[in-house]
């Protein structure tokens, strides 16, 4: 098992316990089900030929067909794509979903690659994967350096091979493909609902407004900080890979947006006071109620990055920003964290209404489709509240105790050591 896998899987180990879940029904959740490797080949534009690593990993699907996205990107690996669907089938059960979890990925740099060649990978990785793939076994969507024209690629390609037009079999499509209209906004929009569910159990108290930093300022950074600043927060800080702009006073979020569409970086916002550094890292010592990592995975790598923060509490909208090394010293200097599989639910909430909408074929309208939203996370996180309350822990061992007992319950349907021993 890779490092990542095993550490991720101790927080799984520990909510496991908390709960007294049965030892032998969690370990059906230690190995993923299945992962493929294959080699994707395509034709480059000069003629040369590229070999490409991929995968597709799907993890477990105790609970319906494994979800979870396709990235394109250099650092991609075995390890990185099992571990985040690890975290797509904890993300899916705690959000109550009829799915298991899976990831994909592609070992490229997608700047590298031209519009053809790009749809060539696209293609070319669902004719390597198309024997695990399938609208009731295992149902991609965008990540990284993937969106609405990649899966539109992919959709037709899996339909080409399956002989049937297949458009559940792909989620994140664009809108004229059976695509969900509010699927861009969900996962930003997702984690601001979690945030005010949760904000008094992170010691945010119950109302008021609060100051907000924010790392990453792509679809799921940009949608959070315009409902944050919508709802009365102030955003004072916004980082994206070109540098950090801050403002005490609070960033002018539709103006940095307009600047960010225009001139591709945050650091070109230049409105009220606002102050700016190329050094992207400066975010992280922002004194503020609420730190937002919305970039990368791996940002508080152990103890000594999280005494370094300055704020109360972390909101995690991209995938694991804090890693397990880092949780001991966090709980130590007060900062409850607001987890992945909570806060960036929102995006396969609304990609399960958009596979719904593909099996139904009738068209959702987007009040159903913002109520969903609101109803999932919503309940999602009162359950996380119980359970914070009935155990006295973390939010993090919260969510996962909710995820696992409902995975454990399906798991334990088939049978325990308690049936099978009598026989
Ligand atoms: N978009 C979704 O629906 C969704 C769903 C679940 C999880 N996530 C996770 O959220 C994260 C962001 O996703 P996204 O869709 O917004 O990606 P994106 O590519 O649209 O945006 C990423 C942002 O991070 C910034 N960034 C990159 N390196 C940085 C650095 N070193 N310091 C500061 N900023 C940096 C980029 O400039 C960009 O603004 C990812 O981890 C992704 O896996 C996204």
């Amino acid at each position: 098992m890779g490092e990542l896998l095993e550490a991720a899987q101790e927080r799984m180990t520990r909510a496991a316990e908390m709960v007294g879940l049965d030892k032998e029904v969690v370990s059906h959740l230690l190995n993923p089900i299945e992962t493929l490797s294959a080699s994707v080949n395509i034709r480059r534009d000069d003629g040369s030929a590229l070999a490409l690593k991929g995968w597709r990993c799907r993890y477990n699907s105790a609970l319906g067909p494994t979800k979870g996205g396709i990235r394109f990107h250099p650092s991609v690996h075995l390890d990185e794509v099992e571990t985040l669907a690890f975290l797509m089938t904890m993300k899916c059960a705690l959000m109550g979903l009829p799915f298991g979890g899976g990831k994909g990925g592609v070992e490229v740099d997608a700047h590298d690659l031209s519009t053809m060649e790009k749809e060539r990978v696209a293609r070319g990785y669902v004719r390597a994967m198309a024997k695990i793939l399938g609208p009731d076994r295992d149902v991609p969507a965008p990540d990284v350096a993937t969106g609405e024209r990649e899966m539109a690629w992919m959709v037709s390609e899996y339909s080409e091979i399956a002989g049937s037009i297949q458009p559940h079999a792909f989620t994140g499509k664009p809108v004229s493909l059976g695509g969900m209209p509010g699927r861009t906004p969900a996962t930003g929009r997702g984690a601001h609902i979690a945030l005010e569910e949760m904000r008094d159990l992170a010691g945010l108290g119950e109302d008021g407004g609060l100051t907000i930093a924010l790392q990453g300022f792509g679809n799921a950074g940009l949608w959070f900080a315009r409902a944050a600043a919508d709802a009365g927060h102030t955003i004072v800080a916004v980082t994206d890979s070109s540098g950090t702009v801050s403002d005490p006073d609070g960033l002018d979020i539709e103006a940095l947006v307009q600047v960010k569409e225009e001139k591709g970086k945050v650091t070109a916002y230049d409105g009220g006071d606002a102050q700016s550094s190329d050094d992207p890292e400066e975010v992280l010592a922002t004194e503020c109620d609420v730190l937002v990592f919305a970039a990368l995975g791996g940002v508080i790598a152990d103890a000594e990055d999280a005494k370094a923060l300055q704020c109360k509490a972390i909101v995690e909208l991209a995938n694991r920003p804090v890693l397990p090394a880092a949780d001991k010293a966090l709980q130590d200097v007060g900062v409850e964290v607001v987890p992945d599989i909570l806060a960036n639910g929102g995006g396969v909430t609304i990609s399960h209404a958009e596979w719904v909408q593909g099996r139904q074929g009738i068209d959702w309208n987007s009040d159903d489709v913002d109520d969903y939203l609101e109803d999932t996370i919503a309940q999602a996180s009162e359950n996380v509240r119980e359970v914070m309350q009935e155990c006295d822990t973390d939010m993090r061992t919260a969510a996962y105790a909710v995820a696992l007992r409902r995975l454990c319950a399906a798991i334990s349907a088939h049978g325990t050591r308690a049936d099978f021993g009598k026989s």
